[in-house]
């Protein structure tokens, strides 16, 4: 049950200040979700949840959930609580997933999984019909979206090569993710539990936040998320989290990934996520790991920047488009596409420009640069069947050999 003892963590925004109105408003989850649906759950920096949980700082956020920091008072550990939207019905679908990893995957190392057991539901209003869920993570870092600009390449090859033996150990259990990019790949972060929240506020920054009250009269702080500083990054162990969408195989429906430009293209053409469309979205990562950004736009219609990079998609897949009268006939017709290849856009050479000027170990990079293609063509290759699997790239001792792994 939320308890509103302390009310004075952190620092409430000056309304007049525009500026840090602004900044909070660009960094924090849209307002607007805490008053229509998917509704989420208001929460105060300073409020104790289920007797033991006391909100410290804001993580993030995703389309459904906000993510504090909060520090267990039983155990004396930081944690990360996960707060979904309104939940309607009783299927627990991340829960149960959580718990279905557990039994099929004996090594859960590198997977971020909920505390067993430690879930529980909050009123969504006092009096009302709905709940929202939380769960009980143990505390990470950034995502590799926002830190892997300061890793070094070793580093981010290191985390691309323990991100794949977890999926690996996903895919040799029969499930997929079907939501793999890099926001849901965190990094460690240096333990700070035993520091006074002010400590903390002084190493993550302090939280910044406006009060709201919803409706049915709970209050709320729009707070704007934690910075962690690069010396408190652990770079060298990551973690896969956010397994609200993975599923078992077969999986029969036939919904695409969020973000279309991560997501494999025959996920965009009707077929079911497979093993190989993950590793699809995987190569996404490694693709963005070593270029800086993915080989394409994440604007528009996926297919576009797939064609102008790899070439036109396979012709059976004309007219299966999952958004109908959005598609192009030219994106499977090679014949239609060629009056407007751009080379400019094709992978080798998008290759080229983002590493070509590395002018330390010239000759090495090339040859690196040369192995990653390689590797990249297989991670993107249109028929599934014939795309590289994760234990394949795993054993590519020429792949790993180049970056000294
Ligand atoms: N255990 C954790 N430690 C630190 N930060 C976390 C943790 N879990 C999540 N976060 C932060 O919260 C953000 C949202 O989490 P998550 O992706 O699980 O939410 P979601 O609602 O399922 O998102 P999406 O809409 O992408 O599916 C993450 O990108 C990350 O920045």
């Amino acid at each position: 049950m939320q308890t509103l003892e302390i009310l004075d963590y952190g620092d409430p925004v000056n309304s007049s200040d525009e500026e840090e109105v602004d900044d909070l408003e660009e960094n924090a989850e849209p307002l607007i979700l805490y008053f229509q649906p998917p509704f989420y759950y208001p929460i105060c920096i300073g409020n104790t949840l289920a007797q033991r949980y006391r909100i410290e700082h804001k993580l993030g956020h995703g389309g459904f959930s906000t993510v504090w920091m909060a520090h267990d008072v039983l155990t004396n550990t930081d944690v990360a609580l996960k707060i979904t939207t309104l939940a309607r019905d009783e299927i627990d679908r991340e829960g149960n997933m959580h718990d279905e990893i557990r039994r099929r995957v004996q090594d859960t190392s590198n997977l971020l999984l909920a505390h067993q057991d430690a879930s529980f539901s909050l009123p969504s209003s006092p009096g009302g019909d709905g709940f929202h869920r939380v769960y009980v993570f143990p505390l990470r870092g950034p995502s590799l979206h926002s830190c892997f600009a300061v890793m070094s390449m070793a580093e981010r090859m290191a985390a691309a090569k323990q991100l794949l033996e977890a999926l690996k150990r996903l895919h040799d259990a029969g499930i997929v993710h079907r939501d793999l990019n890099d926001k849901n790949v965190l990094c460690g972060i240096t333990p700070l539990d035993t520091l006074p929240t002010t400590t903390k506020y002084t190493l993550l920054t302090r939280p910044k936040k406006i009060r709201l009250r919803t409706p049915s009269g709970l209050l709320g702080n729009l707070v704007r998320p934690v910075i962690v500083p690069p010396t408190h990054i652990n770079t060298r162990s990551i973690s896969l989290c956010d397994f609200g969408l993975a599923a078992t195989t077969p999986v029969s429906s036939s919904t695409p990934q969020g973000p279309g430009a991560w997501c494999a293209p025959e996920r965009l053409h009707g077929y079911a996520a497979t093993r190989a469309s993950d590793m699809w979205s995987y190569t996404c990562i490694l693709a963005k790991l070593y270029i800086g950004e993915l080989p394409w736009s994440i604007y528009g219609e996926a297919p576009r920047g797939f064609v102008r990079a790899l070439g036109p998609l396979p012709g059976e897949w004309a007219g299966r488009y999952w958004r109908p009268g959005w598609e192009a006939a030219k994106w499977y017709d090679a014949a239609l596409l060629r009056p407007e290849v751009e080379p400019e856009a094709m992978l080798g050479a998008v290759l080229a420009r983002a590493r070509g000027d590395v002018e330390e170990e010239k000759e090495e990079e090339e040859e690196r640069r040369r192995v990653v293609e390689r590797v990249l063509r297989r991670g993107f290759c249109y028929d599934a069947a014939r795309r590289i699997t994760a234990a394949e790239l795993l054993g590519d001792g020429e792949f790993w050999g180049v970056f000294g792994l």
